[in-house]
């Protein structure tokens, strides 16, 4: 492995967009620290740190309250590094976790205990070497007497072959950045009504309205991606999540600025209502739902 990258910009903007107050980060990651938490010998990319500290500086800065830290891929499937975060956070970060399919169910408590509400299956081949779906469907039944979800991470391309898998899942599923669909195609290209098709088929299929950065082609202001997301957050009120995805893991070439990603929600969830649910209600349910349920 070669140098360090830096994949985050190391001077955001204050959004101009106020996000409502208890709004949450629902896809964010930390690195390290190494010198406490060394990144996996399987690592495809070897970042600097980015560690609890500055994830909560931005958190702040951006106007948000609580984040969701998903386990990322350079840390493997040893979740140190994510319950420290968790740990420090003083209750304003719940977790994914991404784990060995060997682990033992007191393994799973103690993750539980650390915060983790959900597991996350990767299929990008870029960031990990295999994806046992038989493995994967043994650990989603395990987590289901947590009360768990599982967060699924792959590509619009692949979107058909995991049709059967993900219909196995007998918890509640989020897809990350909406399975990666070309954006430029428009709402109601072929790769936005393949993820729509796919969302009709559970009531319990959610998914991260995440990424313009990774999913524009043409670039800030992601106009693109504001376009063809924007019908699917009004369609799917009730079931979207919105994160900033800090600190942007392989984004080191084009960083996005944090508080331009920001100023999308407003233009995405145009309304009030829909960024309360997309930014409050939707993430509160999955996460901190003991705090739902004397008001629902
Ligand atoms: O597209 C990516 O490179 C990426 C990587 C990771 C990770 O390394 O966990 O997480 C993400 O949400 C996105």
């Amino acid at each position: 492995m070669t140098d360090r990258i830096v994949s985050w910009h190391c001077n955001p903007s204050v959004p101009r967009f106020t996000p409502p107050p208890g709004a949450v980060d629902a896809h964010c990651h930390v690195f390290g620290p190494m010198a406490q938490f060394p990144f996996s010998p399987k690592a495809k990319y070897l970042p600097e740190d980015a560690g609890p500290n500055m994830l909560f500086a931005l958190r702040d800065r951006l106007g948000f309250s609580r984040n969701v830290i998903v386990q990322a891929s350079c840390h493997g499937t040893d979740n140190a590094a994510t319950l420290n975060a968790i740990a420090k956070s003083n209750g304003r970060a719940r977790g994914v976790a991404v784990v060995d399919p060997a682990i033992s169910d007191a393994e799973l408590e103690k993750l539980h205990e650390g915060g983790i509400r959900g597991v996350r299956f990767n299929f990008l081949k870029r960031l990990v070497d295999n994806a046992p779906k038989d493995k994967f469907l043994e650990v989603a039944h395990r987590i289901q007497p947590f009360g768990w979800h599982v967060v699924v991470y792959f590509e619009a391309a692949i979107l058909e072959e995991m049709r059967p898998f993900l219909n196995a899942i007998p918890t509640l599923i989020v897809i990350d950045h909406m399975g990666r669909p070309d954006v430029s195609q428009g709402p109601d290209g072929a790769d936005m009504r393949a993820f729509r098709s796919l969302l009709d088929s559970r009531e319990d299929i959610w998914t991260k309205v995440t990424c313009p950065d990774r999913l524009d082609p043409h670039g800030p202001p992601w106009d693109d991606f504001a376009c063809a997301v924007a019908p699917l957050v009004a369609d799917y009120q009730d079931r979207v999540l919105w994160g900033t995805d800090w600190p942007h893991p392989n984004m080191e070439k084009a960083t996005p600025d944090d508080g331009a990603l920001v100023d999308i929600i407003p233009r995405i969830a145009p309304t009030a209502d829909l960024q309360r649910k997309l930014l409050i209600d939707n993430p509160m349910r999955l996460y901190w739902p003991e705090e739902t349920k004397s008001s629902s």
